[in-house]
């Protein structure tokens, strides 16, 4: 038994596409049988959040179109007649189990900004006071390339953290993570993960999901760490398999919790942020910020790119081009150049603080390390 599930009184479940939609259409024997095993979950005094995707491929065949489109106008025109369309199965279903369900349709932007966290948290909060289902799905229709998530298992992590969940289950048509793809017969289930480097060291996830899906099992890998990283444990199984794994049997792939709750403002810096600048860091700095849990001064700066205003996000990296961590940085680009490298005795006492103060600061542990992209072509 895993006794995170069994205990838990508010989950953040996620359902991907793929289990939603047949041929480019809602499929309602589908989305029928999983409602029946959050009823039953919310039958047993419980409350659930539900992140669903499906609304692009559920909008396929509706629009005549032959596959799941790739330009972004096409797949927002398919997002809006499908979110409507699976929002009313879901509607009808939940209605057959006395249950009432509430849209609710992030940005980025959304769960992340200060202001706009609040409101979402507190629509939710009410929603699930009144004894709501609320609905979740990225606002395809008005995210563009820029600000999207893209994929809903990363979202589905940022509302879990958002709602303070006990427990996020992903739910997609394979029942684990596997040493290898599913269909290569020496793949083998991974039933517990307690430490996601060591535990899935070498495995492989590089072929591509379903024709619906959108980040394979990377990215659920990816949000059941920014889960488990934050408190929350995180389970990977099918949808076929969603009354079992909140029943707590032994079935997919299972994600201790690795750390503690943190500021939203953190999970965001660190999981859902885009970087707009790059600063390189001397060994000494790089030292002061790992073992000394240091905020970041001018003098341990040696390079500054990218085009970024006080208070963005910008990526740091060591000597070697490795991306240790992120911060929010209190100068915009434009001024940042000529302070680097200086002390802070011979700054004008105005310019004396941190360039990254410790507490908007996030870094990698050292083995998540990554070498620098290769620059655009
Ligand atoms: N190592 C692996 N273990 C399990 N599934 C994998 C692995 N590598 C790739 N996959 C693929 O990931 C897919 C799930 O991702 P995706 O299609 O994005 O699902 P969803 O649409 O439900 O979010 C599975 O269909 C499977 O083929
Ligand atoms: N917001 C998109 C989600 C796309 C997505 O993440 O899909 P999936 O990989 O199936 O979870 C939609 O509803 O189509």
């Amino acid at each position: 038994m895993r006794d995170e599930i069994t205990a838990a009184t508010r989950v953040v479940v996620k359902v991907g596409s793929s289990s939603l939609t047949t041929n480019g259409r809602a499929d309602l024997d589908r989305i029928a049988a999983l409602v029946d095993a959050l009823a039953d979950w919310r039958a047993s005094g419980r409350e659930v959040v539900l992140v669903s995707s499906g609304a692009i491929a559920a909008g396929i065949s509706p629009l005549a179109m032959k596959r799941r489109p790739r330009n972004l106008a096409d797949q927002q025109a398919a997002a809006a007649v499908g979110q409507g369309i699976l929002i009313q199965h879901y509607a009808q279903h939940f209605a057959t189990r006395d249950l009432t369900v509430g849209q609710v349709l992030l940005t980025v932007g959304d769960i992340t900004g200060q202001q706009s966290y609040r409101n979402a948290l507190r629509t939710l909060e009410r929603l699930l006071h009144f004894g709501v289902v609320p609905i979740v799905n990225e606002n395809d229709t008005v995210a563009t390339d820029e600000i999207r998530f893209g994929d809903n298992d990363r979202l589905a992590a940022l509302t879990a953290h958002l709602v303070h969940a006990d427990a996020l289950v992903l739910l997609s048509d394979t029942d684990a993570v596997y040493t290898a793809h599913p269909s290569d017969p020496e793949a083998r289930r991974i039933s517990e993960v307690r430490d996601a480097v060591a535990d899935l060291a070498g495995i492989d996830t590089s072929r591509g999901g379903t024709s619906v899906g959108t980040g394979g099992m990377q990215t659920k890998i990816d949000a059941a760490r920014m889960a488990t990283s934050a408190g929350i444990p995180a389970l990977v199984t099918s949808t076929q398999l969603a009354r079992e794994a909140l029943a707590g049997e032994d079935v997919g792939t299972f994600f201790h919790r690795t750390g503690k709750r943190r500021p939203a403002r953190l999970m965001w810096l660190a999981h859902a942020s885009k970087a707009r600048g790059v600063l390189t860091l001397d060994q000494g700095a790089v030292r002061a910020l790992q073992q000394r849990g240091a905020s970041l001064l001018a003098a341990g700066i040696t390079a500054v790119s990218g085009h970024f205003q006080a208070h963005d996000p910008v990526e740091l990296r060591d000597p070697q081009g490795r991306v240790i961590g992120r911060g929010l940085v209190a100068y915009d680009s434009d001024r940042l150049p000529e302070l680097i490298g200086r002390s802070t005795g011979d700054l004008d006492p105005q310019l004396r603080r941190s360039i990254v103060h410790r507490d908007v600061m996030v870094l990698r542990p050292p083995e998540a390390r990554v070498a620098p992209e290769p620059a655009e072509r």
